[in-house]
């Protein structure tokens, strides 16, 4: 059996090259024919210059859920991660789905990797409740690797190299994954002196002695440091390596360059050295995580919640800033906001659609309690949302039922009907019954073809799944216009009663419009609120009741999506 696809964790600091390193990894991939699945997870990236299958950005606006509670940027991502965790269920079922070997075509290529960009604000990640809820709902269900990408020109002194292995032994620590150091930009420095120090202790108190005696203690490259390697702080380095042998064994080690491409085989090759040491190491864990997962989803939920909305208190203190509460922290902020408000004066109320991304009780108040609100909709939401796709055979089988009600009695009993419709008193003449009896056959029909267009109804033993309005469902393509189609024709047939009722003031008429007006609503809603499209992302399964059409603002939110530097 083919091996489960790993997932690579892209971590790093700012600036580190983590969206570079990431481009350069997919297009390798894809070089070699082996197509991965990329998730993007920071959410005040202004552009990826990758196509991500799963984009954090499709359902969580940032600059959005910075205003609506009052957050600084920093909150701002770090409640964007924390709603986008809600939804991890579904997104792990996606990646379950999408990497999983398709069994009516054995043959197809299975993807082999999961790739994932993080935030540029590496804490956010690592540090908050979100990233754990991910990574180790992550890592419970796919072999994953934690990618630390470091500047490898910001590295050369002792103190900046000591410092960032101090923070990928912090984030060993902390995720407890296997780990890979990429030591990136190694065109502009070859990666060499770094793998040396780890390697061989005298070597780096060689280049600790000679920092100090070029008076470099502490600068990049041995340029233009503040001297101070004597005494305290270089025996503190000294001990501090020697304490980081035991890490450094754990590690493995790569040069690269996202630029050129240098290094990319080496790195995959490392990717494989540490899928193996996940199996073995970490599979036990990893399957009694899983059945704990299973055993207890309930309280894990709970847990779950309570942990994000503890973050949140934490991170509260971000909410008074300078100018307000809603004022920018930066010009180019300044200038979005100032584009922002033009727009949507000029939109004046077409702009709803940005309210899709913080839920669908955008109204609520920016503190706590309609933070906690939404938090425990998007968990309850996210585990309801299967419910919903299941009910569309309930939705559908509505119009049938009417339409059959309607047949019946013109096909058993067309004299009695027209009997009802005529002024005067006279039995129905043939060709009366026989058009009354027509019409009733075709409302038999058309009541038929309505359940079976939307693939309701498995025609071969192959349709084990409900049906859904997904593009990768065969029969999405004629659920919804199933759906328009006989929303309009209620319409239609109800305004037709209505002339009758208003001319005739016959009561059937009236019960006519009554009933042909309510399907026609509930039509008209499951096209707009209630397909998979209009309800949960195809992409993340998030919440996002307002997407679909006539609400469609993938445009809209691009135009406001933050800005990378904040
Ligand atoms: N010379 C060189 N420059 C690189 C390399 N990788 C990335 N860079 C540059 O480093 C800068 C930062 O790269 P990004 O990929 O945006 O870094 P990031 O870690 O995603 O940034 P944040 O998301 O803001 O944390 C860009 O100017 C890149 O062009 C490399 O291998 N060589």
């Amino acid at each position: 059996m083919a091996s489960p696809a790993v997932s690579v964790v892209c971590v790093g600091m700012a600036g580190s090259g983590k969206t570079t390193f990431m481009q350069r990894i997919n297009s390798h991939l894809h070089s070699k024919d082996k197509v991965p699945y990329v998730l993007n997870l920071d959410p005040a990236v202004h552009s990826v210059p990758f196509d991500s299958n799963i984009d954090i950005r499709d359902s969580i606006n940032y600059k959005e859920v910075m205003k609506q509670y009052n957050l600084g940027p920093n909150g701002g991502i770090l409640t964007s991660l924390n709603l986008f965790a809600t939804k991890v269920d579904q997104i792990i079922a996606l990646l379950e789905k999408r990497t999983a070997p398709n069994p009516e075509n054995p043959a197809a290529k299975q993807i082999e990797h999961i790739l994932v960009d993080t935030p540029g604000q590496i804490e956010v990640f690592v540090w908050s409740a979100s990233g754990s809820i991910l990574l180790e709902t992550l890592a419970s269900s796919f072999p994953t690797v934690i990618a630390y990408i470091i500047d490898t020109p910001r590295a050369s002194s002792t103190s900046t190299f000591m410092s960032n292995m101090l923070y990928a032994c912090s984030i060993l620590y902390k995720t407890k994954l296997p780990m890979i150091l990429v030591f990136n930009k190694t065109d502009v420095k070859d990666a060499e002196f770094a793998k040396e120090w780890m390697t061989d202790f005298d070597k780096f108190q060689e280049a600790l002695r000679a920092e100090e005696e070029n008076g470099a203690f502490g600068s990049e490259g041995g340029v233009g440091g503040f001297g101070g390697g004597s005494g305290y702080m270089g025996s503190l380095l000294n001990s501090m390596s020697l304490m980081l042998e035991e890490f450094y064994r754990h590690l493995s080690v790569v040069g690269v360059s996202s630029m050129t491409g240098d290094g990319v085989d080496e790195f995959f090759e490392a990717v494989e050295t540490k899928r193996q040491e996940f199996e073995r190491d970490y599979k036990p864990e990893l399957e009694r995580k899983r059945k704990e997962n299973e055993a207890s989803k309930d309280s894990r939920r709970e847990m779950e919640l309570g942990k994000l909305m503890k973050d949140m208190n934490v991170s509260g203190s971000s909410r008074t800033r300078n100018g307000g509460p809603d004022g920018p922290e930066t010009v180019s902020e300044a200038e979005d906001e100032e584009d922002d408000i033009i727009k949507r004066g000029l939109a004046d109320g077409e702009d709803d659609s940005e309210e899709e991304y913080v839920g669908p009780h955008a109204g609520d108040d920016g503190d706590d309690d309609g933070l906690s609100q939404r938090y425990q909709q998007a968990l309850s939401g996210s585990q309801s949302a299967a419910t919903d796709q299941d009910n569309s055979f309930t939705r559908y089988l509505r119009a049938t039922a009417w339409l059959s009600l309607q047949s019946l009695p013109l096909v058993a009993g067309p004299g009695m009907i027209v009997a009802m419709l005529l002024d005067e008193t006279r039995p129905a003449s043939s060709i009366e019954v026989y058009f009354a009896r027509c019409l009733g056959f075709g409302l038999l029909t058309i009541a038929l073809l309505t359940v079976m267009l939307t693939g309701s109804i498995p025609l071969t033993a192959t349709v084990a799944e409900p049906v859904t309005t997904e593009d990768s469902d065969p029969k999405a393509p004629y659920a919804l216009p199933t759906l328009m189609v006989t929303s309009l024709y209620h319409s239609i047939s109800g305004f037709y009663a209505y002339t009758w009722y208003a001319t005739g003031g016959q009561g059937v008429f009236a019960v006519a419009v009554a009933g042909n007006s309510l399907l026609a609503f509930i039509g008209l809603w499951c096209v707009l609120f209630a397909s998979s499209e209009g309800k949960i992302s195809r992409k993340t399964g998030a919440d996002k009741r307002t997407t679909g059409f006539p609400f469609s603002n993938t445009e809209a939110d691009k135009k406001h999506i933050g800005k990378k530097r904040i």
